[in-house]
Parts: C-alpha cells; sequence; structure tokens
C-alpha cells in the first residue's frame, strides 16, 4: 500500500479545534485503506511559546520532507508583543516563502443549505462557485525593504515594498488560466495598474501570457478595489480571479463571506511541480485565523479545515472519488441541519466543532 506523509500543524488558538476533527477524517480514510501517515509540529505561538521561534527549522525539514502539510491557525492577542520576526504568522510565511508556495487557491462555493446562511440576498449566493488564485511567495508580504525606523526627531517610519517580477507574474497566470479552461473558461485579473507600478506589469505580463498561450480563455481586467465591490454586488459573474499576495488575501476573505462564513472556506498553496517526480510541495489551510474570541469554546466550524484536507486528497494525492465522497459528506451533513452557530439556520440550535466532525464521518460510512 502506497503511504502518503502528511504533517500535521495545528497552531493556535481554533487551529488545534479544527485539526482534531480532520484527524478524524484521516482515521477513516486509513481505516477505509488508504495509506495515511502523520506527524504532528509545533508552529505559531504554540512554537514560541516552546522555543522562541514561530516554526523550528526541525519543523521545516518535516515540512519538507512531508508529501503534504495540514495547518490550522496561528497567531493571537497571546504574543501580541512578541518580536516582529517570531512573531507567530512569521511561521506561516517561513514556510509558504521556504517551500515555494507560489500558488494559493481558495475556491469560494455556496453550498446548496447555505445560500440563506450568507448575509447577501439568495439569489446573489446561490450556486456560486468561484476560485481567486493568489499569488503567494511575492509581493508586499516579501519586498524589501520592509522595516520600521526611527528617525532623528523621536518619530517613526515604517516601509513595505510591493516586488513583482515577471516570472512571478507569468507562472501565477498559468496557473490562473490552466484552472479555468477545466471549469468556465474565464479569468479576472485584479490589480491597481492605475497607481501601482506592480499593477502595470501585472496587467502587461496577464496579457502577454493570454494571447501567446490561452486567448481562447476571457479574460477581463478589474481594478481591485472595483473587483471587492463586484464580489459584493455580483459575485457569479466571476469563475477564477488572479491577484497578488495582499488584494489575494482580502478579496479571499470577501468571498469567504458570500459562502456563509470565513469558517467555510478552504485553500491549497502549491509549489511548482517537480520535472523529474512530478511532484508538488503543498499546504493546505482554511482562509481563516485563530479566531481567539470563539477558541476553546468548542464553537469553531470546522468545515473549511475538513474541506482543505479534501483539496490535499484532490492535489497532492489524486484521490479524485475520495474527494468527491468528502464534498459529498459535507454537503448532506449541512442539508441535514447539523451546523454551528457561525452558519446556523435562523431560529435552529447550533452544535458544537466536534459534532461537525462526528456527522462528517458518519455520512462518510453511509456513503461508502
Ligand atoms: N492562516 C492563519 O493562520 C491566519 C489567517 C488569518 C488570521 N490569522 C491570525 O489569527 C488571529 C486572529 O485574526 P482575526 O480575528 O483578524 O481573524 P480570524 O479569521 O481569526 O477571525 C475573524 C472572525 O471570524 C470568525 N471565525 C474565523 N474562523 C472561524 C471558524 N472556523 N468558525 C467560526 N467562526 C470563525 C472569528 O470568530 C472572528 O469573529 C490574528 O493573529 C491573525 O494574524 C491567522
Ligand atoms: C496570517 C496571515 C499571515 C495570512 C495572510 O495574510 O496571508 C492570513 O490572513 C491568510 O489569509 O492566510
Ligand atoms: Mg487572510
Amino acid at each position: 500500500m502506497a503511504t502518503h506523509k502528511l504533517l500535521l500543524l495545528p497552531g493556535d488558538g481554533i487551529g488545534p479545534e479544527v485539526m482534531r476533527e480532520v484527524e478524524k477524517i484521516v482515521s477513516w480514510f486509513r481505516k477505509s485503506g488508504i495509506g495515511f501517515e502523520t506527524e504532528t509540529d509545533l508552529v505559531g505561538g504554540a512554537a514560541y511559546d516552546a522555543h522562541k521561534v514561530a516554526v523550528t527549522d526541525a519543523a521545516m525539514q518535516r515540512a519538507q520532507d512531508a508529501d503534504a502539510v495540514l495547518f490550522g491557525a496561528v497567531g493571537g492577542p497571546k504574543w501580541d508583543a512578541v518580536p516582529y520576526n517570531v512573531r507567530p504568522e512569521a511561521g506561516l510565511l517561513r514556510l509558504r516563502k521556504d517551500l515555494g508556495l507560489f500558488a494559493n487557491i481558495r475556491p469560494a462555493i455556496c453550498y446548496p443549505a447555505l445560500a440563506d446562511a450568507s448575509s447577501l440576498k439568495r439569489e446573489i449566493v446561490e450556486g456560486l462557485d468561484i476560485v481567486i488564485v493568489r499569488e503567494l511567495t511575492g509581493g508586499v508580504y516579501f519586498g524589501e525593504p520592509k522595516e520600521l525606523v526611527t528617525l532623528e526627531d523621536g518619530s517613526q517610519r515604517a516601509v513595505d515594498t510591493q516586488v513583482y517580477t515577471t516570472g512571478e507574474i507569468e507562472r501565477i497566470t498559468r496557473v490562473a488560466f490552466e484552472m479555468a479552461k477545466t471549469r468556465r473558461n474565464k479569468v479576472s485579473s485584479a490589480e491597481k495598474s492605475n497607481v501601482m507600478k506592480t499593477g502595470v506589469l501585472w496587467r502587461q505580463v496577464v496579457s502577454k501570457i493570454h494571447k501567446a498561450e490561452y486567448a481562447d480563455v476571457e479574460l477581463e481586467h478589474v481594478l481591485a478595489d472595483n473587483a471587492a465591490m463586484q464580489l459584493v454586488r455580483n459575485p457569479k459573474q466571476f469563475d477564477v480571479i488572479v491577484t497578488d499576495n495582499l488584494f489575494g488575501d482580502i478579496l479571499s476573505d470577501i468571498g469567504a463571506m458570500l459562502t456563509g462564513s470565513l469558517g467555510m472556506l478552504p485553500s491549497a498553496s502549491l509549489g511548482a511541480e517537480d520535472p523529474k517526480t512530478g511532484k508538488r510541495k503543498a499546504l493546505y489551510e482554511p482562509v481563516h485565523g485563530s479566531a481567539p474570541d470563539i477558541a476553546g469554546k468548542g464553537l469553531a466550524n470546522p468545515i473549511a479545515m475538513i474541506g482543505s484536507f479534501g483539496m490535499a486528497l484532490r492535489y497532492s494525492f489524486g484521490l479524485i472519488e475520495e474527494a468527491d465522497r468528502l464534498d459529498k459528506a459535507i454537503a448532506n451533513v449541512l442539508a441535514s441541519g447539523t451546523r454551528t452557530k457561525d452558519i446556523a439556520a435562523p431560529g435552529a440550535n447550533a452544535v458544537g466543532t466536534q459534532d461537525v466532525g462526528d456527522a462528517i464521518v458518519r455520512e462518510l460510512e453511509t456513503l461508502r
């Protein structure tokens, strides 16, 4: 039996709570004959508390050696005062950068049962199925200089730098067009070419790749602020949105609310395919954070995390039937009304994090 090595990095806040539910799903697939091996390590504030870094070199090595990393969430007020370079979020950024995970795929799907859970009208979100393809290892997150300096008069000056190269834009553009070809054949590229040089280059490169390699796919350029507005006004006009690191972060939180809750949005962060092995480094994480306001209360919605594992089944292991079965199990559980507070139907009783994980396992069993 082929073995698949998973590294679990639960992290902080609700991270460990939602990871426990994924572990139930992994165990179920293992029992049904798929050779998952798991290891667990610390990341974020938990790693800082133990080792004074946001991720250890040993954990980084385990991530490099794994077939896929499952990541919970990091951060929280407990670590607000820790030095910038070892703050919990720095662990996630190091994982993304060092593993070369440049392509962050964030699908926003409104499950039929949740069309009323969105804060928007049913007709706006019903049937929604869009994907945000976010560039993940460049832009203002990583550009240099990045500094906070104290000036002679005692005031301070902070600098973040947005940098993009042709090559970085080309590779994420190809990911978006390839994805669109398997879907509704449309790419919307979001940038701010009206005020940013990186936006000008982004638009040029996307247009060049479109003309040379994907002329049969529809392409539109949208200014990122307009894209945010259009996502709320009429999100179903989109198919695949390709955008930079920061705009992708913001647009995907909007996308999450179209589906009902931030607790619903999964993601896959993928590296380039190794030409020798055909494999790619991959980390799967919910779009949400550590949710300090609900952590430790059993209220967290685990579906974004479980859906992220579903993406691992699909993208890292080619287990398409299994991924489809997991998606179906999630849809059926939502339809049955078993929902956490963030997506509970009006007037219905909400269940806890563990109840949702248990219900999905039971549903997997039924669908077998
Ligand atoms: N990938 C990550 O690890 C990641 C992502 C985003 C934010 N963060 C970090 O998390 C911390 C808190 O950030 P924040 O409060 O701005 O964002 P957040 O995503 O943690 O929470 C925003 C809101 O959404 C709710 N929410 C989030 N996930 C939920 C879930 N699964 N079920 C139900 N409700 C959910 C929270 O209760 C909160 O009200 C910060 O330190 C931030 O840097 C980490
Ligand atoms: C925690 C933080 C570094 C991260 C980001 O900004 O990329 C998060 O908001 C996300 O959406 O994955
Ligand atoms: Mg974010």
